[in-house]
């Protein structure tokens, strides 16, 4: 079981909708989160159960990104919307940031996310199993 977050911003929504739809059987069993908006409209379709955080532009993302910081995250689907300014641009780039600094895979458009969860299904992930194992959180104090 990994620990998988979706954000989607607003003009990405049906297009998050849509692919975690398509591969529910992929995510079901694993622990998922969610900003507040993005995981409303994913469990209206379909049966996932998801911990939902508030909304990115009061604070969702700074929590997802709380929660990489910790090592608590394992695959993060982020749908960016590339051609429209945000108000927590600032949230945004410090999650991206964080999952950088903890190597943590992302994915910023669905092509990416098509192949992360494919890899997701065929086992690819059980190295982030060893990283929850040898990397506890907080151990590398700065
Ligand atoms: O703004 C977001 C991510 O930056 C997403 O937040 P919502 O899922 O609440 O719309």
């Amino acid at each position: 079981m990994f620990q998988i977050a979706f954000v989607a911003h607003d003009r990405k929504k049906d297009e998050m909708v849509n692919f975690v739809t398509a591969y529910e059987h992929v995510f079901h069993g694993h622990k998922l989160y969610s900003t507040g908006t993005t995981g409303q409209r994913i469990m209206a379709q379909t049966k996932l159960d998801i911990h939902r955080f508030m909304s990115g532009p009061l604070g969702g993302d700074q929590q997802i990104g709380a929660l990489v910081a910790q090592n608590e995250l394992d695959l993060i689907i982020f749908l960016r919307d590339p051609l429209m300014a945000q108000p927590h641009e600032p949230d945004i780039t410090a999650l991206l940031r964080i999952c950088d600094v903890q190597g943590i895979p992302v994915a910023t458009n669905i092509a990416t996310a098509e192949i992360l969860v494919k890899a997701l299904d065929r086992g690819d992930f059980a190295w982030r199993e060893l990283a929850h194992k040898y990397k506890p959180a907080g151990e590398e104090l700065k």
